[in-house]
């Protein structure tokens, strides 16, 4: 049986993108928002974005689940509460009557960088056009993916969608709809039976849904909330009004360096970032990686410097596992924010190209060579000449090549 709930908040957020990150991340922040403050009740109605079964799992043990927050030197188990209702995301009869309530004031999205360009924005446009012909009012997407200006990005994606279903919807949402660009940082890999059996030794429990992520967590804002928001704030998230250092500083140096030490380390034979980091080959090469993005950052080197000293210890955590397959999938959408954007800025300051970032890149080609595209666009790189161009090239097309826009940062 679930622990009891101590708590029961009322449905006033939703999301979409049900998975691990979600869990450790917007949910957790919730829960410590509502517990930090007398009368903040903010509960969750939760969709999955493909499959129904975690919907499912999560529902059978009533929304609750277990973070195992897990350091170098042992684990600590909290009950995250946040979660009142999951559904499975192919659901539209639940999904559109959950945003057209009025006490739904913020939807808040995790749906992988891929997620942009596929069916996600336009179940948002209907959800959205369902809050409309409710009257309910305006809203707050916040995009919680690892893309930058990931709001701006689903902005475009969703009014997209609308256009092509109802220009009149498509209106209402760019008057009532605010689109909220964050900087979400946890790392939190896919649960395993190991980490299940954890969870039951250290709480009683067979929880069949808990969630294990590092201690450390920062999530920064920039945008409106017509509709209200919860305290996160009090949960440690900050509110700012430019997005861009941070952005920067997570995706050029965190997800850079988790891609370079994916690819090039399961060429390697490695499985997961401990093992890649304790590599001394590979950590000489993130080092370098980091000095050649850290130069078009726009943040005082001390703060990178203390940045960068956090990487070094979040990599090294032997604890947590996580696994580089996982973290190599979808090249296409995660290497232009985090390597090809940087670059570019290198050459608009009159930098060289970096030497390390040419070498992900082409790691990316000889590893989609080794292992098969888990893209689509990626397909043509099982065929491609060694080298960085074929990347490059890959990156280029697909930049803007669904009328989104490109994959890293957009326009408004
Ligand atoms: N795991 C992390 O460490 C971490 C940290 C920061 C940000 N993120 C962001 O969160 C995203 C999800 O990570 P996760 O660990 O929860 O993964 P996960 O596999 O546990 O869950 C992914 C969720 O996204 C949905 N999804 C996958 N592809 C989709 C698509 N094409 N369209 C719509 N929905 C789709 C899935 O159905 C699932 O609900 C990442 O892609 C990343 O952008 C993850
Ligand atoms: O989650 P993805 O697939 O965007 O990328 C894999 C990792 O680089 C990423 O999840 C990091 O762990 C995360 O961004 C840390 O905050």
């Amino acid at each position: 049986m679930p622990p009891e709930r101590t708590t029961h908040p009322s449905t006033r957020l939703a999301h979409l993108g049900l998975g691990a990150f979600h869990r450790a991340h917007q949910a957790w922040y919730t829960h410590r928002a509502n517990a930090a403050a007398e009368g903040e009740d903010w509960g969750i109605a939760t969709f999955t974005g493909r499959r129904p079964d975690t919907a499912t799992a999560l529902a059978a043990q009533g929304g609750v689940y277990t973070l195992l927050e897990r350091d170098a030197d042992g684990d600590r188990a909290t009950l995250v509460e946040s979660i009142v209702a999951a559904h499975d995301g192919g659901d539209a009869v639940t999904w559109q009557a959950v945003l057209a309530a009025p006490e739904v004031a913020v939807l808040t999205v995790t749906i992988t960088e891929a997620g942009y360009r596929g069916a996600a924005p336009a179940r948002i446009a209907a959800g959205l056009a369902a809050r409309r012909r409710a009257g309910a009012g305006p809203l707050a997407v916040v995009a919680c993916d690892n893309l930058r200006g990931n709001g701006r990005l689903l902005r475009a994606a969703v009014l997209e969608a609308a256009t092509a279903a109802d220009p009149e919807g498509a209106d209402w949402i760019r008057e009532q709809v605010s689109f909220v660009d964050t900087v979400v940082d946890r790392i939190t890999p896919a649960t395993t039976d190991a980490d299940r059996r954890a969870v039951h030794a250290l709480t009683g429990w067979h929880d069949a849904m808990p969630v294990v992520a590092e201690p450390f967590s920062e999530w920064v804002l920039a945008g409106r909330f017509p509709a209200g928001r919860p305290g996160w704030e009090l949960a440690g998230a900050r509110f700012v009004d430019d997005l861009e250092p941070f952005e920067q500083r997570k995706l050029w140096l965190l997800n850079a360096a988790h891609s370079l030490l994916a690819y090039a380390g399961r060429l390697r034979g490695h499985e997961t970032v401990d093992a890649a980091f304790a590599d001394p080959a590979l950590r000489d090469r993130v080092e370098r990686l980091w000095e050649e993005q850290r130069a078009v950052i726009d943040l005082p080197a001390a703060d990178l410097d203390s940045a960068a000293s956090a990487l070094r210890l979040r990599f090294a955590n032997p604890r947590i596992r996580h696994s580089l397959e996982q973290i190599g999938r979808d090249g296409t959408f995660k290497l232009a924010p985090r390597v090809l954007d940087p670059l570019e800025r290198r050459r608009a300051a009159g930098l060289a190209d970096g030497a390390e970032q040419l070498r992900v890149l082409a790691d990316w080609v000889e590893y989609v060579r080794r292992f098969g595209p888990t893209d689509a666009p990626a397909s043509t790189l099982e065929t491609a000449p060694p080298g960085a161009g074929a990347a490059m090239a890959v990156l280029a097309a697909a930049a803007g090549a669904d009328g989104v826009g490109p994959p890293r940062g957009a326009t408004p």
